[in-house]
């Protein structure tokens, strides 16, 4: 049978999560290739198709050969579309379109091997030729034909689309992210991968990105499929969101929104995202968080591919010039809803499946890949992902029995909670009316025939869905050993029929993992052969077999631990460097803010001194002012009171005047009264005791004391009584006084300071003061 042909058959049917292929790079030209150390067989009879492959240890006559099978081999000659074809991916898509009504089923399509082996170029093609991820889009944009809506003819479907999410996703149109990511108009750039940075070049924090990309004006073409299509539901109409992102380190990167500059390093930086079941989707695990892009076309699709290609992170090692140093994966969500997103009148909301294309990054060894720095240390990462990965495929067989429950151990990375979450049945499936189908898985595993024989006979192991082992032809041990045990007997060849039943021993353990880390109940199903031998029976050559297949396996293991121990070592070496550089950056950075801060603080130190010397001065003026008016305040007080104190002083005194001028007056009077008596007596004396008017004015002024008291003078007279008493009451002094005081209030009225009240009083006075003048007169 044509072995072409016969590649185009569908695959069998198994109740593995995963259906495992096998592809076969060609040896690249122009180099010299090594020995080869894989033989695909003939198919089966009852198959089409080659299903098993034989690997041979290249001069090393100590290990066991091994076959391995799978669902399907590619030989070299294999192209790009008898993997498409054969893989089956046509079905998967058409799940995801979900023709015959519901949601439709999630696909996986991802590429294992060794670096280097034709993982990227089956997936993504290469410059010439497009890979499964081109062709799949074809067939979903060719199959949705006028179902398909766009942001350009739908101006709402951004918004419904961005409403009916349940990853947490910022929805763009294809347009707008396109304009953002690249620049108008642009020569062509027809490689699909990043530019590769130097050997061993760092690529660990995104280096300053130089955005607005050339727009590639020409895809591949070839090969084409034009002729093909699957089914879509005529009812319903269509969109399709694509989304990108890579696991890097153990982390999920977005690979659709451009890295932000961090404030502390200055470093251009993308934030990890999660992966996990959201509100509205507690039944299936989803990246939350990343960017979106409704695509309404194929060409469209193809330059957000190209973008999201350019972000992802590559780096040229020993074993691959552009190595891909990340596990990359592309999505292509394809939602669907009645037409016109209405059903009885009622809006429906969007559902849909994922395709998800999935290119792992290569398993290396360190000493072959020549890598150091940080691409060692991803070394170490992508390796130990890997071997994760192994340990679920391995285990992968007993997930699809239903008696059995699922012991996968896929949450030990990421990388394997990606692939495998979504595997199984969800556990709300069977208390909710809405049933998600698990996902459909295809894993194609590439290998160079002769590339590297121990990785690639490490990725074989873990990925087959089966594995026999075949004892070498080891007659220096052996022999030995048959010869010291029966030694008259003769030694017997081995052989090594491939498809003999196996027998019962030790599970096989994949590297890295030890027997106690393995349930027994649920051991791999790997099937292991060993040869039986011709005579039958023979005990002690049966234990020699299975020692001899212990040694090689051991001696194998030993092999795998050794690298694995040279690989951590030298990942720990780098660890620690990088630590201490770290420290040393961390020192430089405190440092750096601690002088930053001080002089921060004696900045503001000045300012706030300069503020303070400010308002002291203004609070010093205020001080001054207001002691200045209290002062003003207690002047004004003090005159006040001297003017009042003055006031009372005159006050006192005209209280003196007055009482004076009452005691003049009450002696006027009483002088008035004596003086009437006096007239009176005078009137009724006899004329000649009446003193001559003249006498009387000098008695009144200058009259001799007749009666002085003395003994012997007369006795004196009334008249002589008063004449007597006015000299004696100092009428005259009084009188003085009363005009000093007259012209002492004359002078304050000329003052003007005397009250006009005063003024009359002392008037009155005066004509009293007259008076008394007129009355001397007498
Ligand atoms: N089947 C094939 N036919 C022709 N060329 C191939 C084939 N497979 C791989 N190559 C070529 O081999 C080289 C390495 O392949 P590729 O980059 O796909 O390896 P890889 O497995 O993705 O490596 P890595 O894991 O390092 O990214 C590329 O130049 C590619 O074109």
């Amino acid at each position: 049978m044509d072995r072409q042909s016969a590649m185009s058959a569908p695959p069998q049917k198994s109740h593995n999560l995963f259906q495992v292929y096998l592809r076969l790079r060609p040896a690249a030209q122009g180099t010299s290739s090594g020995e080869r150390f894989l033989a695909v067989e003939e198919p089966e009879p009852e198959q089409s198709a080659p299903s098993h492959i034989t690997l041979n240890p290249p001069n090393d006559r100590r290990r066991a050969i091994e076959r391995f099978a799978f669902t399907q081999v590619f030989e070299e000659e294999a192209s790009q579309l008898d993997v498409f074809h054969c893989t089956n991916v046509a079905s998967l898509v058409e799940g995801v379109l979900a023709p015959h009504g519901g949601d439709g089923t999630d696909a996986l399509l991802a590429t294992l091997g060794v670096t280097g082996s034709g993982k990227t170029h089956t997936i993504l093609g290469s410059r010439s030729q497009r890979g499964i991820t081109q062709l799949s889009l074809d067939v979903i944009f060719r199959s949705l034909g006028r179902n398909i809506l766009d942001c350009n003819t739908d101006p709402t479907l951004e918004y419904t689309i961005n409403v009916s999410d349940s990853s947490e996703a910022a929805v763009f149109s294809a347009s707008a992210f396109l304009d953002s990511v690249y620049a108008d108009p642009a020569p062509a750039r027809a490689s699909s991968r990043a530019p590769t940075p130097m050997l061993g070049e760092s690529i660990g924090p995104t280096p300053a990105p130089s955005r607005r990309l050339h727009r590639p004006s020409v895809f591949p073409q070839h090969p084409d499929i034009s002729s093909l299509s699957v089914s879509s539901d005529p009812s319903c109409e269509y969109a399709v969101v694509i989304s990108m992102y890579e696991v890097y380190n153990d982390r999920i990167f977005d690979l659709l929104t451009p890295p932000i500059k961090s404030v502390a390093t200055k470093e251009y930086r993308r934030r990890p995202l999660l992966f996990k079941s959201t509100e509205t989707s507690p039944d299936r695990k989803v990246v939350a968080g990343l960017r979106k892009v409704v695509c309404g076309s194929m060409h469209q699709a193809l330059m957000v591919l190209e973008a999201g290609l350019h972000e992802r992170r590559v780096a040229g090692t020993g074993s691959n010039s552009v190595s891909s140093r990340s596990h990359g994966f592309f999505c292509v969500e394809v939602k669907k809803r009645p037409k016109g997103g209405r059903r009885h009148g009622v809006d429906v909301p969007w559902t849909g499946s994922t395709l998800t294309v999935v290119d792992l990054a290569g398993s290396e060894r360190a000493r072959d890949a020549k890598t150091a720095g940080a691409t060692l240390a991803e070394a170490g990462k992508i390796n130990e992902s890997l071997m994760y990965l192994g340990q679920c495929l391995q285990m992968q067989s007993d997930a699809g029995n239903k008696d059995k429950p699922n012991l996968v151990p896929f949450r030990q990375c990421k990388l394997t909670e990606l692939l495998f979450s979504n595997c199984f049945p969800s556990a709300l499936a069977y208390s909710t009316a809405r049933h998600r189908n698990p996902q459909k898985a295809v894993m194609i595993v590439t290998a160079d025939p002769h590339g590297d024989f121990n990785a690639t006979s490490q990725i074989l192991r873990y990925s087959a869905l089966a594995r026999e082992v075949t004892v070498p032809r080891v007659p220096s041990i052996t022999q030995t050993i048959l010869t010291a045990a029966a030694p008259s007997s003769p030694p017997l060849p081995f052989s090594s029929p491939v498809g003999s039943p196996p027998l019962h021993g030790r599970p096989f353990f994949p590297p890295g993992a030890t027997p106690g880390s393995y349930p027994q109940a649920f051991s791999p199903n790997i099937e292991r052969t060993f040869a039986p031998g011709s005579p039958g029976s023979d005990v002690h050559r049966t234990t020699m077999e299975v020692a001899a297949l212990e040694i090689a396996r051991l001696s194998e293991e030993l092999d795998y631990l050794r690298q694995a121990l040279d690989a951590e070592r030298s990942a720990r070496e780098e660890a620690e460097s990088h630590l201490l550089s770290m420290e040393d950056r961390m020192l430089d950075l405190e440092q750096v803010i601690r002088e930053d801060c001080v002089t921060e603080f004696e900045r503001r130190l000045e300012i706030e001194m300069a503020r303070w010397r400010a308002n002291m001065q203004v609070e010093m003026e205020r001080g001054e002012e207001h002691w200045g008016r209290k002062i003003e305040v207690f002047e004004r007080s003090m005159a006040a009171a001297a003017s009042n104190d003055e006031n009372m002083v005159d006050e006192e005194s005209e209280n003196k005047e007055n009482v004076l001028m009452e005691d003049i007056n009450e002696e006027n009077d009483r002088l008035r009264r004596d003086n009437e008596i006096l007239r009176r007596e005078l009137a009724c004396m006899s004329p000649t005791k009446r003193m001559p008017l003249q006498e009387r004015g000098s008695d009144l002024g200058l009259a001799p004391r007749t009666n002085t008291g003395e003994p012997g003078s007369p006795r004196p007279t009334r008249t002589a009584k008063l004449y007597s008493t006015l000299d004696e009451g100092g009428l005259n002094h009084k009188l003085e006084n009363l005009r000093v005081s007259d012209e002492g209030s004359s002078a304050r009225n000329s003052n003007g300071s005397t009250s006009p009240k005063k003024v009359r009083k002392l008037a009155t006075k005066r004509w009293e003061a007259n008076n008394v003048d007129d009355e001397d007169l007498f």
